[in-house]
């Protein structure tokens, strides 16, 4: 029989601190239910595995969150790559896939290691700053609207659209129902930034727009998809290096090993990515009934996947799971997803982050905390509002 548990996911305490709740869930079952929100829901890396891989069964075009599109109406038009299924995805995926490919990528990487390098030089200099305030929340809110091809006003939405957009998986909570009071000015911007006129040549969002030039997208798919890289492109790698920075710094030896060998960096986001994950949570919808390690779930089911508590599951990582080490192997954790829906955006966010550990090991002999961090609330993702941290020039 299932074992139900009487837990809140969406809760404060453990939006803040999701660990020991991660734990009990892993230990009740490989499948447990939680009756709270009346969904099925999936902890260990396993069964999270299985269902990333299995889109037939578990599909997304009921939405990626708490709410059943069959249901409810959506709160924004379903996007066409996180909330759509084969066939409907399949398109909007490869065209997105060109647009964001690796050539493309390759080459922002001048201009990213620049924007890198001049933050680095600054904030080396004041001998200590906020990683969050100072650094996450400013690299890539100057490199991605760039790369969008975004108008210069009215970039200060973005963060608060991708707060919505995170929250809007989860529960009508007070996180969300603050977000969705603020957020009228802040989708007319992001639906207005995503026209054709509003964005510069060469950038990802008017290479979408030459998609529907070209007839692989239509003209009403090429805004939606631009609003995609809105939605997802900034809050995900601004809790991400975040979380790395804070996780180097709280972890002794880490950022030495780091120094020793900062071709290390790209491992590094890996690891801090499994230990720390940006996007901790989010559902799938069962289009039949299925039988998962010996537990039936009915057709028409919401299920709840775990990936922060997947990355940090012993079964999987051995007793050390819940240390941070730069140095282990950390293919296979599910912070990025997997199977069809795998993060498109990928490239840029390893670019970003790549670019940022790589200026700063250059130029920090040692990084350490300078006060307790400040945990930011969001019913989908999980980082800080605060790292304040203390560091020594190389
Ligand atoms: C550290 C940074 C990031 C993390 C942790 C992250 C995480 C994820 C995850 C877990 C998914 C899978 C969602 C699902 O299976 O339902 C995903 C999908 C996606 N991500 Fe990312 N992401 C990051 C950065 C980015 C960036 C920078 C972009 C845009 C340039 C982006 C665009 C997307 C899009 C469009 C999808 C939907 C793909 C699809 O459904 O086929 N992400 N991301
Ligand atoms: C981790 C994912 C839930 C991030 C995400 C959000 C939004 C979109 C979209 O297509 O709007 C895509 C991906």
């Amino acid at each position: 029989a299932v074992a139900v548990l009487d837990v809140d996911p969406f809760s404060a305490r453990n939006l803040g601190d999701p660990y020991p709740m991660h734990e009990r869930l892993r230990d009740a079952g490989p499948v447990v239910y939680l009756d709270r929100y009346r969904v099925w829901a999936m902890a260990r890396h396993h069964e999270v595995y299985s269902a990333l891989t299995d889109h037939e069964t578990f599909c997304s075009s009921r939405g990626a969150g708490l709410s059943d599109f069959h249901a409810e109406k959506p709160w924004r038009v379903p996007s066409l790559l996180l909330e759509a299924d084969p066939p409907d995805h399949t398109v909007a995926r490869q065209t997105m896939g060109k647009v964001i490919s690796a050539s493309t990528v390759r080459g922002f990487r001048d201009t990213f290691r620049a924007e890198a390098e001049a933050l680095a030089d600054e904030l080396v200099a004041r001998g200590h700053f906020d990683a969050v305030t100072d650094l996450a929340e400013r690299y890539p809110l100057k490199v991605f609207p760039d790369a969008v091809g975004l108008p210069a006003e009215g970039r200060e939405h973005l963060l608060p659209y991708g707060g919505l957009a995170f929250n809007a998986f989860g529960p009508r909570n007070d996180l969300l129902e603050q977000a969705l009071a603020k957020a009228a000015p802040v989708q007319e911007w992001i639906w207005a930034s995503c026209q054709r006129d509003a964005l510069a040549p060469g950038g990802l969002g008017a290479r979408l727009w030459d998609a529907a030039d070209r007839g692989e997208i239509s003209a009403e798919q090429a805004p939606m998809l631009v609003r995609s890289l809105l939605s997802a492109g900034v809050d995900t790698t601004v809790y991400g290096i975040g979380n790395t920075v804070q996780a180097l710094a709280a972890n002794p030896g880490q950022w030495a090993r780091l120094r020793e060998k900062p071709a290390l960096a790209r491992f590094a986001f890996d690891e801090a990515l499994r230990y720390e994950s940006p996007v901790q949570t989010f559902f799938r919808t069962t289009t039949r009934e299925v039988e998962v390690s010996g537990i039936r779930i009915p057709e028409g089911e919401k299920v709840l996947l775990f990936l922060g508590a997947a990355n940090r599951d012993p079964r999987k990582w051995g007793p050390s799971a819940d240390r941070m080490d730069v140095t282990r192997k950390a293919a296979g954790h599910v912070a990025f997803g997997m199977g069809i829906h795998q993060c498109v955006g990928q490239p840029i966010a390893r670019l970003e982050v790549e670019l940022v550990l790589t200026a700063l090991a250059q130029r920090i002999e040692g990084l350490e905390p300078a006060g307790a961090p400040i945990p930011k609330l969001n019913n989908t993702l999980k980082g800080w509002s605060s790292v304040p941290v203390r560091v020594r020039a190389a």
